[in-house]
């Protein structure tokens, strides 16, 4: 499945915040958001999942139309959406949590640090064994897409690193994986294509291979010097 969108714009309290954006995010590959804070990366993830009405433009999950469409709808048609929030079932059981996802089985498979934890309350999970639990929920859906939204925030470096391989390994059995991350060099080292957006507009588009070998070319692209 390829996430396509089409000069998409998104309006927060009547201003535009994402300016006609165009981006594709294609099966089997993971393409990262990058961008500053306030840039609008959240508006955009939240108005491709149904969470905010677009102003104008065009979203596409594999040529299905999804501009408009309900955010259920979006989510039948293999739409994933992990938000910031981080959002479990506080008290709800981890493997309860898991249930209403999936086989928990397959879960502890992809994440064996669940195991000891079945019968906590989720709520009493440490922050990342919530964002493990969170994207174990999401993976056992099988999406076709998956939108992750600053997946890392608020945990330690080697949490985010362990976390990192179950994206790509998403990814590599076909998932179509729309990364937004503050991390930006571990993102990056992970990415198939990259974005930069800046004050609500596209600043580069494309190979990542340019922004891993150069902090310039990165911060040229934050700062909005770069128009792609
Ligand atoms: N509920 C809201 N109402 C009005 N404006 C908002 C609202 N939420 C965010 N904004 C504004 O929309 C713009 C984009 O915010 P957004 O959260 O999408 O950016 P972001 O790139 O995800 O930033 P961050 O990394 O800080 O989450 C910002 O200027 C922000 O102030």
């Amino acid at each position: 499945m390829t996430l396509s969108l089409h000069e998409l714009t998104v309006a927060r309290g009547g201003q535009p915040v994402v300016r006609e954006v165009s981006l594709y995010a294609g099966r089997g590959q993971v393409s990262v958001l990058l961008g500053p804070n306030g840039a609008g990366k959240t508006t955009l993830l939240e108005a491709v999942s149904g969470i905010l009405p677009s102003r104008s433009g065009r979203i596409t999950l594999d040529g299905h139309d999804l501009t408009g469409r309900p955010r259920t709808r979006r989510a039948r048609l293999g739409l994933a959406h992990v938000e910031q929030s981080r959002a479990v079932f506080a008290t709800l059981t981890t493997r309860e949590n898991l249930l209403l996802a999936g086989d928990p089985d397959r879960a502890l498979a992809l994440f064996p640090e669940l195991a000891p934890r079945l019968e906590v309350r989720a709520g009493l999970l440490s922050g990342g064994e919530q964002q493990m639990l969170v994207l174990a929920r999401a993976i056992l859906r099988e999406p076709a897409a998956l939108l992750l939204d600053e997946m890392s925030m608020g945990l330690a470096p080697a949490v985010v690193r362990r976390l990192l391989p179950v994206i790509r390994a998403l990814a590599d059995a076909g998932c179509a994986v729309l990364l937004v991350e503050q991390f930006a060099h571990a993102a990056l080292a992970l990415a198939d294509t990259a974005y930069v957006l800046s004050r609500g507009a596209l600043t580069y588009s494309g190979d990542p291979g340019p922004l891993r070998a150069d902090d310039t070319a990165l911060r040229r692209a934050y700062l909005g010097e770069d128009r792609a």
